[in-house]
């Protein structure tokens, strides 16, 4: 059987790591990377893969999908064995998936994706969303950080189920400060898209080109530039999910320069495609690309790229949430029901590639850090993931930058895609074998997975970001040496209550 772990030796390829780039082979033993160097002697009953002009590269890392998840009134339509198995094929060997709680019930919530994960072939993490704010979500956070989960994600948007408003987002950020969580958020303007949806639909706008009309860049922009400063002024790390405008990405752009501790995550949709065909007559196909925050007009794909080329984005995701034609047009009548989400697990490896890689924008090293890499040490798993190093995962993939082939439902792994945003995509550069905790999963055209097979990779607490934190939260309170009250007598309080000089030196102790 193929995919058991044996010994593999991938030989004569081009080894990238984010930081290196040689000509070598790699020799796997027991779903370990054993050894990287120029040249390894074949161990006796080893499995030989010929990697001469390819690339020998980490497995793809998608730190942002959404698996089997109740969402919109259905579910959407991959499940972990059949998502994590188009996503093997695509060169993708680990994922983060988000968790939502049950009824805002978390362990709840953690549960049920527990049980529907243990149906997954390869292995997988988890963010957990917070949805409203309460004693027992504080208490559950931190039982769920000893389980594991080191990320929670707060949505700034969906009113009326998903969202939270900005008290409970300042205490969702203050309790990931305090467990070394990083906090998520989801920033789009909730109220404001609520009220663009009713002045659209009183207006006759019904179709799918309402969701993007109803939820325009600045809408992005202002949420995003909110949560980074609140986070900035509570004094923890951000990490902005799904960065889908150039509003947005300025704003983590800025804060960046600021010195704040914000990672913008852009995903493959965002990269590759625009808005156009959410105006297209066809209601199925418009619905199709129908996702939140939306895609974006023409401009802001390549303002998007060129940010995540010069570092000022950090990684690569997908946002995987697929939901079939007839689940779309549940929304035919009222674009406010059309679920959100589109289909990537499986092609943003080969997306990433064509448009950074083989447009010039980036070097297979740098490819490396933004689909495997930093997602890796930002979720505090590095090098187990994210590298070719003796000791780490046997997360492996062979790329021949030779091979052109197009994407779609047909090329799709997924049996469950009746649409695919990438349809008809040519795309140079192919991920020919994958290899997952050292298992051939895919080779010569052939998908060798077993449902259950999947393994859960809890993530510790207190990861890199962390480091340094408290002075960054020193500094964005303006208070040099901490939150420390100017020692008065009780006659001058009075006075110094009432304005003036006094008054304007202690504001920021006043709020403390
Ligand atoms: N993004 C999207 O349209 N659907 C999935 C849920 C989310 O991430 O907001
Ligand atoms: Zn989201
Ligand atoms: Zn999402």
């Amino acid at each position: 059987n193929a995919s058991e772990a044996g010994t593999i030796l991938i030989q004569g390829g081009t080894v990238v790591n984010h930081d290196q780039q040689f000509e070598g082979d790699v020799l796997i033993q027991d779903g370990l990377i054993a050894e990287v160097a120029p040249r390894i002697e074949p161990p006796p009953g080893a499995r030989l893969l010929d990697a001469r002009g390819c690339y020998v590269l980490p497995g793809g890392i998608d730190p942002h999908t959404h698996l089997d998840m109740p969402f919109m009134g259905t579910v959407t339509a991959d499940d972990f064995y059949t998502g994590q198995a188009a996503a093997l094929a695509g060169g993708t060997t680990y994922h983060i998936d988000f968790a939502l709680p049950l009824l805002h019930d978390l362990l709840q919530g953690y549960r049920v994706w527990k049980e529907r994960a243990a149906r997954g072939c390869m292995d997988y993490s988890f963010h957990m969303a917070v949805t409203k704010w309460t004693h027992d979500v504080a208490a559950d956070m931190a039982t769920l950080v000893a389980e594991g989960i080191n990320s929670f994600k707060f949505f700034m948007a969906y009113k009326g189920s998903l969202q939270i408003n900005d008290e409970e987002l300042i205490e969702g950020l203050n309790r990931c400060k305090e467990l070394g969580a990083l906090p998520m958020v989801h920033a789009e303007n909730g109220d404001m898209v609520a009220w663009m949806q009713e002045r659209l639909l009183a207006a006759n706008v019904t179709g799918p080109e309402g969701h993007p009309l109803s939820r325009p860049p600045a809408l992005e922009g202002e949420a995003t530039g909110r949560a980074i400063r609140l986070a900035g002024v509570v004094g923890v790390p951000l990490y902005v999910v799904h960065v889908m405008s150039i509003d947005a990405m300025e704003e983590v752009a800025r804060a960046r320069q600021r010195g704040q501790r914000v990672i913008g995550e852009p995903v493959a949709s965002g990269l590759a495609l625009d808005e156009s065909p959410v105006w297209d007559s066809n209601f199925t196909r418009a619905a199709a690309f129908v996702m939140s925050p939306p895609l974006r007009s023409a401009e802001h794909a390549p303002a998007l790229r060129k940010a995540l080329a010069s570092g000022v984005l950090q990684l690569v995701a997908t946002d995987h949430a697929v939901f079939n034609s007839s689940q779309k047009a549940g929304g035919r009548r009222d674009f406010r029901r059309i679920p959100n989400g589109v289909n990537g697990i499986e092609e943003r490896m080969h997306v990433v590639w064509q448009e950074m890689v083989v447009a010039g924008l980036s070097t297979p090293s740098e490819y490396v850090r933004m689909t495997s890499t930093a997602a890796a040490q930002i979720f505090n798993i590095y090098p187990r993931k994210g590298r070719l190093a003796a000791g780490s995962d046997a997360d492996v993939i062979i790329l021949d930058p030779r091979v052109k082939h197009r994407l779609g439902v047909g090329a799709s792994h997924s049996p469950r895609m009746d649409t695919n945003v990438y349809e008809g995509k040519e795309v140079q550069g192919r991920v020919v074998t994958t290899i997952s905790r050292g298992r051939l999963v895919w080779h010569e055209g052939v998908l060798d997975v077993a449902e259950g097979s999947g393994r859960y990779v809890p993530l510790p607490a207190f990861g890199p970001l962390f480091e340094g934190m408290a002075e960054q939260a020193r500094r964005a309170m303006q208070l040099p040496y901490g939150p420390t009250p100017v020692p008065r007598d009780s006659e001058e309080a009075g006075s110094a209550a009432s304005g003036g000089e006094g008054g304007k030196s202690c504001s920021a102790a006043g709020v403390l």
